[in-house]
């Protein structure tokens, strides 16, 4: 991020130029994952839609429970129990509230 910018952002709260730059930098980084996680949650929320299209197309539902409980469980085993509203979060992304 350019110079102009770090200007406008909150205050590191650091109390020497040393920590606050390492912060800036690593704020920086975070601004970077944090979009290319935005954009990995939109390509998901966009397979998931062809899924749930195909299914009610052919006559089904747009929820798959069992199928859910194994994202579920996927990223609570990956990240505990905050992995699991996370996960929930993510399944209402792609198919909205149920
Ligand atoms: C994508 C699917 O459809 C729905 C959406 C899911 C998801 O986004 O992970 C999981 C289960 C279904 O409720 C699927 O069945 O795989």
């Amino acid at each position: 991020m350019p110079a102009t910018d770090t200007a406008a952002r909150p205050d590191t709260g650091a109390r020497t130029d040393e920590a606050a730059d390492l912060i800036n930098g690593a704020r920086d980084r975070i601004d970077s994952l944090d979009d290319r996680i935005i954009g990995l949650i939109q390509e998901r929320m966009a397979v998931s839609a062809v899924i749930q299209e195909a299914r009610i197309t052919s006559g089904g539902r747009r929820v798959n429970l069992s199928r859910e409980m194994e994202v579920l469980g996927h990223y609570r085993e990956a990240l505990g129990r905050p992995g699991t509203a996370l996960a929930m979060t993510l399944l209402e992304l792609c198919r909205g509230r149920v």
